[in-house]
């Protein structure tokens, strides 16, 4: 049970995977996830997703720490386990030469109480597509088949590896709302993705993964509050960083001046943009470019994978789009200070 008083799912406690050569993948991580959430976990290319998504599918067994899914453990109590979840790998592998409609047929005669082959393939929209080998599917209909094989036995929990690779912007829309229905109906959802925006759009709370360890998680809103937000304007010519109100008495935890540009970031993001724009006001001058914002997942993504790597943290990041970092590491006009 979880503090909510409701069923955990997935309990994971101090999970550690190590290779063969004796690389440690998964660095002893602890989340559970509750009947009917839908968990994303994030992470750089390398961080322990998918070895993480192995142990839990039952795919490989844990160095150490305790994985449950359903109450049992997925590697010794595979059996039991097996039918109850939704596996969609990171690759599919299909034989090439059967038809879609082969595919399916013959995954669904290893499936108890599977779903009829015609709706698993309606939901994933390959209703039409069942007479093609699978050879000739885009890369986007192979990861749409490999979701309508995951969805065939009506999974309690579904894990889903980068479930929206390689798919259009459609038809990443049309797995989004499949994947919202399921999660409405009770499934219980592990996600792994590199799109921040899905993770967003779809978990009810997430984990970003830093080289086997979980670097911050929580809701998507508790992880981006943890992310300091950003004010940027055009300072008007005749007027200096100087003659702004004392910044650390509006909150600014650090500045920057390119140009006539103003990059500021402040935890208390209502006080800093009242301070300036009341000065804005009484001064009479106009705040051109005036950008204030919160930090969105992908810059909080972005800034927890720079700290947990030791890099400092980066000014520019949203203001001006630019990738954080850049402007850090080569704005030689750039003037920047923390401030006390
Ligand atoms: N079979 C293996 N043998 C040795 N090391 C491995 C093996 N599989 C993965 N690794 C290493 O384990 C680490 C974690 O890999 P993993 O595939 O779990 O990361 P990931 O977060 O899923 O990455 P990606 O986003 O690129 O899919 C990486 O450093 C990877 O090189």
């Amino acid at each position: 049970m979880n503090t909510n008083g409701h069923e955990n799912v997935i309990d994971v406690t101090d999970l550690r995977r190590v290779y063969g050569g004796g690389f440690e993948a998964v660095r002893g991580i602890t989340f559970s996830v509750g009947r009917g959430e839908l968990f994303a976990l994030l992470g750089t290319n390398g961080a322990g997703k998918t070895s993480t998504v192995e142990v839990l599918e039952g795919l490989a067994a844990p160095a150490a720490g305790r994985v449950r899914i359903l109450g049992h453990d997925p590697y010794t109590e595979r059996a039991a386990v097996r039918p109850r979840i939704g596996v969609m790998l990171q690759e599919g592998g299909f034989p090439s030469e059967l038809t879609v409609g082969e595919t399916i047929r013959m995954w669904a005669g290893c499936t108890s109480g599977a779903r009829p082959t015609k709706e698993a393939l309606e939901l994933v929209g390959l209703g039409k597509r069942t007479g093609v080998r699978v050879k000739q599917l885009s890369g986007g209909e192979k990861r749409r088949l490999d979701l309508a094989l995951a969805l065939l036995g009506r999974p309690e929990v579904l894990f889903l590896d980068e479930p929206t690779t390689g798919l259009d912007a459609e038809g990443r829309q049309a797995t989004w709302e499949l994947v919202r229905e399921l999660r409405d109906e009770g499934t219980t959802v592990l996600l792994t993705t590199h799109y921040l925006e899905e993770a967003e759009n779809l978990a009810g709370r997430l984990a970003i993964l830093h080289e086997g360890r979980i670097a911050a998680t929580g809701t998507p809103a508790e992880v981006t509050a943890t992310q300091p937000s950003r004010i940027g304007f055009e300072l008007p010519e005749g007027y200096f960083l100087g003659d702004l109100p004392p910044l650390a008495e509006l909150g600014v935890i650090d500045h920057e001046m390119v140009g006539r540009t103003v990059r500021l970031r402040t935890n208390e993001l209502q006080r800093a943009a009242t301070g300036l724009l009341v000065w804005a006001e009484r001064t009479r001058v106009e705040l051109r470019g005036l950008d204030v914002r919160s930090a969105s997942l992908e810059e909080a993504f972005l800034q927890i994978a720079r700290e947990a790597s030791g890099a400092p943290a980066a000014l520019d990041a949203s203001v001006d789009g630019a990738e954080p970092g850049l402007a850090a590491a080569s704005g030689t006009n750039a003037k920047r200070g923390a401030v006390k």
